[in-house]
């Protein structure tokens, strides 16, 4: 298959591909995440018992305490941040702490990636130019 390529905009520099792990719910770094694993630990959040290590997270976008960017940043240090991510529309907390990471983050996709994405598609994300591909 051709991979299909979704412009946005890009927020924190950067590529990287790998697996997608879809969230609906938001997430607060600060409080749903693990930093020294990172599992989500929110018995309340979609995503419990699952690991964002690794992952292209594609999340509405944060929310929550401003230490979230901090968490991020753990996350990174301890070799368990995600790989990418991506949101709906970015807000500051996770923009900080995906560019002191170095994760490469994109928003504002033209197509809604939860209608066109699911758990463990293989997909690049490229926050120089702003884009998500699709490659199977
Ligand atoms: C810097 C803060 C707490 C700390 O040092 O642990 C305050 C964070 O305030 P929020 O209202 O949660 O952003």
């Amino acid at each position: 298959m051709e991979p299909i390529r979704i412009k946005g905009r890009g927020i924190s520099k950067g590529s990287a591909g790998g697996e997608v792990l879809l969230s609906e719910d938001p997430i607060s770094f600060l409080g749903n995440v693990d930093p020294q694993t990172g599992k989500i630990v929110d018995p309340e959040h979609c995503l419990f018992g699952k690991n964002i290590a690794g992952k292209v997270l594609v999340f509405p976008h944060g929310k929550g305490s401003t230490v979230g960017s901090y968490v991020i940043y753990q996350l990174f240090k301890n070799g368990v941040a995600p790989v990418a991510m991506v949101n709906l529309e970015c807000e500051p907390i996770v923009a900080v702490g995906a560019i002191i990471s170095e994760i490469p983050l994109v928003d504002g996709l033209e197509s809604n990636p939860f209608e066109m994405l699911k758990d463990g598609m293989n997909v690049s994300v490229d926050g120089n130019e702003g884009w998500l591909e699709i490659k199977d």
